[in-house]
């Protein structure tokens, strides 16, 4: 498959100006720029619903080069990010189980996409500045028109998109034999958690994020799950309101990520936006308990205050961030319910922390 040469332009907020090619649809498309440095596992990330609202910057040298699989590679139904930035993007691909090129992937999922920028510069000038958001545009190439357009894009702080990209109807995932039931909010899972948990003997029924807690103890479960998200964990109190009552039943509680941050404020812990996420595959994570570092699949732009959780009488801190030392894990200390602010999924990503959904299992086969 041949990219065409169109120029393309990517806008920040700040008025900084890339020039690249075209890839992908030809259009226009704004979000947050969110830069992820795994060198793996594009198709995952694109296909994580966490990323919705968001244009991803690759900052791994070479973007395309594996394909696409249609379905085992993918973590939700469809591509959920906004838009791609990255420096090389091939247009061929060499796997033999590949079933189509990630352009034609793009094209078909409408998704707008500039190649050939510097993403080392880039990244560096979001490092420093922050968080912000971009357009990306193949088709209008005046970069004042495309500051003007950039208004559109809304600020992802204060920003509800769980239900935008939840399930609109109950699922089941998992055998109806299994051994534990486990209620899950959908705020925009990840396929492969829902697989981690089937694997583990759980029957999962997955409700969407708008469901209200009398309607998940209806199906009368084991247990909560919590998963990942998009957006703004501030904008859910719906989301807090139901977690607060799975907390009272004191039966167990897993969060992972989006869900993490709902178990925290749920504790009367409150988040914040970061001034640049965390995203990738190689992020050093010390679990406190046991005293080992996991290498960790990570992918947030809001975290906990670690201020607020200082003598916290009803949590602790279970998991540090090795590098800017952020909160990576909680537990109740009077309750059965822990999260996480890393992916253990680890689709993509290293398999250490696979481990907390066993001890899910075991806080389950406990009560
Ligand atoms: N992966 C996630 O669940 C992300 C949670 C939240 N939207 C954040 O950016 O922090």
């Amino acid at each position: 498959m041949n990219l065409t040469q169109r120029e393309a332009l990517l806008v920040l907020q700040d008025g900084a100006v890339f020039k690249g090619l075209a890839l992908g649809k030809i259009g226009t498309a704004g979000g947050e720029i969110c830069f992820n440095t795994g060198m793996t596992g594009y198709q995952e990330i694109y296909t994580d619903p966490s990323y919705y609202g968001q244009v991803i910057v690759n900052t791994t040298s070479h973007i395309g080069n594996y394909g696409v699989q249609l379905h085992s590679e993918e973590e939700s139904d469809g591509v959920k990010i906004m838009g791609m930035v990255c420096n090389y993007f091939s247009p061929i691909h060499s796997r033999h189980t590949a079933d189509s090129s990630l352009q034609e992937y793009f094209e078909k999922a409408n998704i707008v996409g500039i190649h050939g920028v510097d993403t080392r510069e880039l990244v560096r000038h979001i490092r420093d500045k922050g968080v912000m958001n971009c357009i990306i545009s193949s088709e209008i190439l005046d970069p004042e028109a495309l500051l003007l357009e950039l208004n559109n894009v809304p600020d992802m702080e204060g920003l509800e998109l769980s239900s935008t990209v939840s399930t609109r109807n109950t699922y089941e995932v998992g055998s109806e034999d299994a051994r534990f039931r486990v209620a899950v909010l959908d705020l925009g899972i990840k396929k492969s958690i829902l697989t981690n948990l089937a694997n583990r003997g759980v029957y999962c029924s997955v409700f969407p994020a708008k469901t209200s807690f009398a309607e998940l103890a209806a199906w009368n479960p084991d247990g909560f799950f919590i998963s990942n998200g998009p957006g703004d964990p501030a904008a859910m109190p719906y989301a807090v309101e139901t977690v607060k009552q799975a907390l009272d039943t004191d039966k167990p509680l897993f969060g992972i990520c989006l869900g993490h941050q709902i178990l925290s404020l749920a504790s009367g812990i409150s988040t914040y936006k970061m001034h640049n996420g965390h995203r990738g595959l190689n992020h050093p994570v010390k679990n406190l308990i046991t005293g080992r570092c996991e290498v960790t699949s990570q992918n947030h732009g809001f975290a906990v205050r670690a201020d607020e959780l200082q003598d916290h009488g009803k949590v602790e801190v279970t998991h540090l961030n090795l590098n800017d030392k952020t909160i990576e894990g909680i537990r109740r200390k009077d309750k059965p319910a822990f999260s996480v602010q890393y992916h253990p999924e680890a689709s993509p990503g290293p398999h250490d922390s696979h481990y907390l959904f066993d001890e899910f299992i075991k806080l389950i086969k406990q009560a």
